[in-house]
């Protein structure tokens, strides 16, 4: 696999070492070229603190500042303007080594330093996937094939491309060996208290915990292997990457955080109270239950929309099943609402009728579709094409498996891991259900299931399907009929309040009072609502007998 190769590569790759022992204010020059150039800084020389914006390359190419391939963009590093930190040993020498070179700050003083002399300080990994470097690395791609086309041509010129190629993929891969610091305190005890264990999978055990500084509820995934020299790194650093650029959707698991402990990586995710869906298919079929239409229409546009989103994000899943489809019932109190969706074409179900949520997660296998580095998910979700190793549309490769998803819950049999059956499956031939389903939805999901990708609807195109928008139009009616109910009885309160008002302007004046005399029984505010003739004054009204009440209408049952 490319990941492992990857891996080799590491040393080579990109470190950037952050030294924040001399900044301050902004220098103009600090955007020059020479200042990502490959330096080395000895720490104790005191000329090493005056220097200026540094990025330790170990790698021979040179790399435009306006086009650098940390998730950290340069103009962020200078806006950032990163000053002291007392407690950094780094600050603390430079300090005391400036005190005796000059008492004036030189330029590069002021800036921030990015330096790499110590084994200490964590290097900043290339994520992946990034806008910029999966361009880079379709770039790269378009030029591997350029170069597989060229490859009757000269051997010179091909060992010097193999040597270009190999210091392209150490530019754009991860670097191994700083992704994992090991020199970090038990940051899971300090921070969060464990409930419970929640599941355990192929990779790591996941836990139920609290954050002690919030008070929510968090799931945190440790990997069970340890990190170092294993694949799993890669596995686990895949996770995050892809995480850290998905961001936020109602239908994805949300992530928070990630450390490496003890060799070992943590993930800090959302947690969803309903577990997975896979525990809920388990349940009802102990029950000699399954999922019904509009519930597994329901399910299939609400992870159609999680999957539109990865995929207009340029990225594929690669495993999608029901252990790793997550169900929240209620919104959790650490991830906002539950149907901020940042699309308006999907702000569906800010509130589903169903009260259910379901949230794409375990990222472990994501890629993306440009420069895919294919890691096979669960083989019974496997589509063909991916299994010959065809990747030109890989997003219908998740489509497929949410196809077979959608008929377990519908009460599908246990699908085959391999064999006959399994090819069976993938010639478009639907398991046999429990239940009969509306021709619209059975056509629909043999669709999904085609042998040829390009037959399978997109995810966009389902979010936007009929058959499931009619799903959407019902819950959307059913609001509607609620908020009509409201509105009625409003109406109704108002008609009443005024005829009581009307009656109380034509019922018989009392007799006038000498000045200044309140009858017995009735408050002053009161008796001035009647001053004007017996009027009401204009913003009050007249509610019941006589008592006097400020109005305000609010819209819609809101
Ligand atoms: N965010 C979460 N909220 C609630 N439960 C979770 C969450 N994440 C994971 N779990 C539980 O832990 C189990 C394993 O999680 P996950 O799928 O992330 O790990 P995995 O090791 O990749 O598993 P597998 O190899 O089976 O896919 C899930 O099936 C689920 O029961
Ligand atoms: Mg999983």
């Amino acid at each position: 696999m490319r990941w492992s190769k990857m891996a080799g590569l590491n040393e080579k790759a990109i470190q950037q070492h952050l030294n924040f022992s001399s900044c301050g204010e902004e220098d103009s020059s600090d955007s020059s070229v020479e200042d990502w150039a490959l330096i080395s800084v000895p720490l104790r020389s005191p000329s090493s603190t005056c220097r200026t914006p540094r990025v330790q390359r170990h790698h021979a190419r040179g790399v435009s500042p306006s086009a650098p391939t940390s998730p950290i963009p340069y103009s962020a590093w200078r806006k950032l303007r990163l000053c002291d930190s007392p407690s950094t040993p780094k600050s603390l020498l430079s300090k005391s080594a400036l005190s005796y070179s000059s008492t004036k700050p030189c330029r590069s003083q002021r800036l921030l330093c990015l330096s790499s002399t110590s084994d200490r300080v964590p290097g900043v990994n290339v994520n992946p996937f990034t806008p910029d470097t999966v361009r880079r690395n379709g770039e790269h791609c378009k030029r591997k094939s350029r170069r597989s086309d060229c490859d009757d041509e000269d051997d010179g010129h091909r060992s010097k491309e193999a040597h270009t190629s190999s210091e392209d993929e150490s530019y754009f891969l991860p670097s191994k060996r700083p992704a994992v610091p090991a020199l970090m305190l038990s940051r899971f005890e300090s921070e969060f208290l464990e409930l419970g264990r929640i599941g355990v999978g192929e990779f790591g055990a996941v836990y139920r915990c609290v954050k002690r500084l919030d008070g929510c509820m968090y799931a945190i995934k440790r990997l069970r292997r340890p990190l170092a020299g294993s694949s799993n790194e890669q596995l686990a650093l895949k996770e995050v990457y892809a995480h850290a650029v998905l961001g936020h959707h109602p239908h994805v698991v949300r992530y928070y955080s990630a450390w490496a402990e003890d060799d070992h990586m943590i993930i800090q995710n959302e947690y969803c109270d309903g577990g997975s869906l896979l525990d809920v298919i388990t349940e009802k079929e102990e029950q000699g239950e399954f999922f019904r239409e509009p519930e597994l229409r329901d399910l299939l546009l609400q992870v159609s929309m999680g999957l539109k989103y990865i995929h207009t994000s340029g990225l594929v899943h690669l495993d999608i099943k029901p252990s790793n489809i997550f169900i929240c019932y209620r919104p959790s109190c650490s991830t906002g609402a539950v149907g901020d969706s940042e699309e308006e074409d999907d702000s569906y179900p800010s509130s589903p009728s169903s009260g259910v949520v379901y949230k794409i997660g375990d990222l472990g296998h994501v890629t993306s579709v440009s420069s895919p580095q294919v890691e096979e998910g669960d083989s019974r979700f496997l589509a063909g094409e991916v299994l010959h190793e065809d990747y030109t549309q890989l997003p219908k490769a998740d489509i497929f498996a949410l196809g077979l998803t959608v008929l377990l819950a519908a009460g599908a049999p246990p699908l085959p891991q391999n064999g006959d059956e399994w090819h069976h499956l993938r010639q478009a031939h639907l398991p046999s259900l429990p239940q009969e389903l509306m021709p619209h939805l059975r056509n629909l999901l043999q669709m999904m299931l085609d042998p040829d990708p390009a037959v399978r609807p997109s995810a966009s195109a389902l979010c936007k399907h009929p058959v499931l928008r009619r799903e959407r139009a019902g819950k959307l009616a059913a609001q509607l009929r609620r908020e009509l109910n409201v509105e009625k009885f409003r109406t109704a309160m108002l008609e009443r309040e005024l005829q009581e008002a009307r009656l109380a302007a034509t019922s018989p004046q009392p007799p006038p009072l000498p000045s200044g005399q309140i009858p017995s029984g009735q408050p002053s505010s009161t008796s001035s609502n009647f001053s004007a003739g017996s009027l009401p004054k204009p913003g009050r009204r007249l509610v019941g007998r006589s008592v006097a009440r400020s109005m305000s209408f609010g819209c819609l049952g809101r």
